[in-house]
């Protein structure tokens, strides 16, 4: 393994990891015998008026986009690079007065979905961090308009007088008072006294949250305490109509605010952009725009961090870490955005939906990375402010940059009321009609992942990203936990990245000449996840329906074009699971993730391709389903044993049928076996295939027939699953 290293003297390092000599040799063999099974199905096509012509070039069709889209998937396994971090470089050249401010976004959408508790928990871990409170200014936008997110807001500003001393005095871990408390607090080191008092304080923080949540009304004590609340007590608040409330809770410029030691506080401020019924508001795209904009006026920082409510942070030194990329004097300068690695505190212990993607965190992200960037992924990423707004990357710029981080803060002399006024303007909906917002500044319009094409969009300007999974967690997220939620997330995401491939935004043609062909194919790894739904339903349908009807698709086991199939087949699978095992997995969470897999690919990758076709021909509409964030208990108890959740959703239909298809050519495979016809020797290939899918698919048959709990398969689904079994075996049959 080769190393390589950047910027020995600077803030952070970069090792690039060559020579994976061994995966390039495999990764040769697997080549040389997909090009065998494209030349086995391409000189035994069936002649014309033969039963199986048509099924025979199908499957050859989807071994060439199998074999393409394993070729594509190598620019992600070709060389990795590593980032490391130097912070005590960074603390003597700058000291604490050379850091840069930073503003923090903080996105919510659904008080009901993203409970507010769980709101003010992440917003109080990232007001909490190990870094200058005068600094920092902390926004929440609130998509949902909610006066309960408000009021835990309004409760967060004042628990944190008490909750940022006490973590900077102990150096707690983590800052999201929540995840703190559920944790054992290492009472060693700090006052059993003092833990107890601050305990007691966020549970009657939370006691009033819930309490007013609970009974549907907020105390008059209370609004009676802040202006803020009066916004909803004078106007009709709905969440899709109502104009923008915006509040700075707390005004760190004022240096009478303090905290209970004395010190500054961050500022901290509540944003309801204005929604109207007539208006697009472009949903989180539109929020974070919206954010760019106020932030600017309020606190104008270079540098600005952006998490969902969901994410707390883990580390309260991250902002140090992710200032040595952006300080570097010498390789700092064109970096665009850092994205850190997306990790999920609420996993089962074999990840039974396959959330924790540790192959792709660990493997594939830092192997796109090693082709020139990072994927933007929206929640944990830090960018720079001015290439958010749809600045290009100049040699010029590598002299503005100090300068720029530098940058005092924009001292606006109005007061607090002022600055609202002024700021509020810039979230109002008719702001943006007839300007670049949502095309060429901030944050792309039209996608349901506007991140990631945005993040492309900021690379081909010529800047630099960069991947950072450092040692220690900086953000900690919760994933969807029961697999209709998971699908219907996989879904969006498969959609906007499919929609990214049609766009003017395809990496092919949009990235040509901007950024390498090797990130180009990175890409197009995730962007092409949609259209494998085809070939992957062929397959699995195909195969086994021409096994029901006694036709061969596959090599004989006698001859010798059986070996391709079965090396591409156990070469990418052998080293499939050894990755797996190297990135932290069990065999079970790869065995996991291997059937989430094809659940994915055959539900959620299916309706994304069939959505986007829809809307390429104008017929439907963008939309973005806000993922669960809470269940209920017995949910959650399931999760937990890792028993897997289905339920009356009309997606499980596919996954029934191809779970009952595949269980009746099996048995119908192995009885032509076991009456000594030549069974074995023709339909080998066929019968293995079946029964893999059999194997995966053995917690369907369980949800389906044996269990009886709520997470079970509904009876209509099941009955709809038998019923297309029947239609289609018999049509193969006649
Ligand atoms: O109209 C909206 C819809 C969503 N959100 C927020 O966007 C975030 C992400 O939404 P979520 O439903 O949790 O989606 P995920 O699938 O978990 O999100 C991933 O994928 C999204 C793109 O599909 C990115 O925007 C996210 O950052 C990324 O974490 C949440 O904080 C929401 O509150 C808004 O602010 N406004
Ligand atoms: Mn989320």
């Amino acid at each position: 393994m080769a190393v390589q290293s950047e910027s020995s003297n600077g803030l952070f390092k970069t090792k690039v990891i060559k020579g994976h000599k061994g995966y390039r040799a495999l990764a040769l063999t697997i080549f040389v015998n997909i090009c065998l099974i494209w030349m086995f199905r391409a000189t035994h096509v069936p002649k014309s008026g033969e039963p199986h012509r048509w099924a025979w070039l199908g499957l050859f069709a989807a071994e060439l986009w199998f074999g393409l889209f394993w070729i594509i998937n190598q620019s992600l396994r070709w060389t990795h690079v590593q980032h490391r971090t130097f912070k005590h470089k960074l603390h003597q050249r700058f000291g604490e007065d050379g850091l840069p401010r930073v503003d923090i976004f903080v996105f919510t959408a659904d008080p009901t979905i993203e409970p507010s508790l769980m709101v003010v928990n992440t917003v109080l871990s990232v007001m909490a961090y190990n870094y200058p409170s005068e600094k920092l200014s902390v926004y929440l936008s609130d998509d949902g308009a909610s006066i309960f997110t408000f009021y835990a807001l309004f409760e967060a500003s004042m628990f944190a007088k008490h909750w940022i001393p006490f973590c900077n005095k102990f150096g707690i871990e983590p800052r999201s008072p929540a995840a703190y408390f559920s944790k054992k607090p290492d009472l060693l080191s700090i006052n059993g006294d003092e833990l107890e008092a601050i305990k007691r304080l966020y549970e009657d923080m939370k006691d009033r949250i819930d309490g007013a949540i609970g009974s549907g009304r907020i105390p008059e004590e209370i609004t009676e305490q802040h202006k803020g609340f009066l916004e909803w007590s004078y106007r009709s608040v709905t969440k899709g109509d109502h104009s923008t409330i915006l509040q700075i809770l707390i005004d760190g410029r004022d240096s009478n605010v303090v905290d209970v030691e004395g010190n500054a506080m961050p500022t901290l401020v509540y944003l309801a952009r204005e929604k109207r019924p007539h208006y697009p508001h472009n949903f989180k795209a539109g929020a974070v725009n919206a954010l760019i904009r106020v932030s600017s006026e309020i606190s104008n920082a270079p540098v600005i961090l952006s998490v969902d409510c969901d994410m707390y942070s883990n580390d309260p030194n991250t902002l140090r870490d992710v200032m040595c990329f952006f300080m570097d004097e010498e390789n700092g300068h064109d970096i665009a955005f850092v994205q850190y690695a997306q990790k999920f505190d609420n996993i089962s212990k074999n990840d039974v939906y396959g959330n924790m993607s540790k192959v792709i965190t660990t493997v594939e992200h830092s192997g796109i990375d090693a082709r020139g960037g990072s994927v933007y992924s929206g929640t944990g990423s830090f960018h720079r402010r001015a290439t958010l707004g749809g600045k290009i990357c100049s040699e010029n710029h590598k002299h503005e940059f100090i300068t720029e981080m530098d940058q005092q803060k924009q001292i606006s002399t109005s007061n607090v009321a002022e600055l609202e006024e002024i700021a509020k303007v810039l979230a109002n909906c008719a702001y943006e009609l007839n300007t670049q917002w949502g095309q060429e500044m901030g944050l792309k319009y039209g996608c349901p992942v506007e991140d990631v094409i945005t993040g492309l969009a900021i690379q081909c300007r010529g800047w630099r990203s960069v991947y950072y999974l450092p040692e220690k967690i900086a953000f900690l997220g919760v994933a969807p936990i029961t697999l209709a939620h998971g699908l219907i997330q996989y879904k969006r995401w498969s959609e906007g990245l499919f929609q990214i491939f049609f766009s003017k935004y395809c990496p092919f043609t949009y990235g040509h000449g901007k950024i390498k062909l090797g990130l180009q194919m990175g890409y197009s790894a995730y962007l092409l996840w949609a259209p494998n739904s085809l070939p992957t339903l062929y397959y699995l349908i195909v195969p086994s329906l021409y096994l029901i009807k006694g036709i061969p698709l596959f090599p004989k086991m006698s001859s010798l074009w059986l070996l391709p199939f079965t090396y591409v087949f156990a070469a990418k699978n052998i080293y499939s699971l050894m990755e797996g095992l190297r990135s932290g997995d069990t065999l079970t969470s790869w065995w996991n993730l291997q059937r989430i897999w094809l659940m994915r690919t055959t539900t959620s990758f299916l309706f994304s391709f069939i959505q986007v076709v829809m809307k390429q021909v104008g017929l439907s509409q963008n939309t973005f389903t806000i993922t669960a964030k809470v269940v209920d208990d017995d949910v959650s108890k399931r999760y937990q044993q890792e028993i897997m959740e289905f339920g009356s959703s009309p997606m499980f239909i596919i996954t029934g049928s191809l779970a009952l298809l595949n269980l009746l050519s099996l048995l119908y495979g192995l009885k032509q076996v076991f009456m000594g016809s030549e069974g074995i020797e023709l339909f080998a290939l066929q019968i293995i295939l079946c029964g893999l899918v059999v194997a995966i698919n053995i917690p369907v048959y369980e949800a389906m027939f044996a269990r009886k709990d709520r997470g079970c398969f509904s009876t209509n689904i099941t009955f709809a699953s038998i019923a297309v079994v029947s239609v289609l075996s018999l049509i193969s049959l006649y």
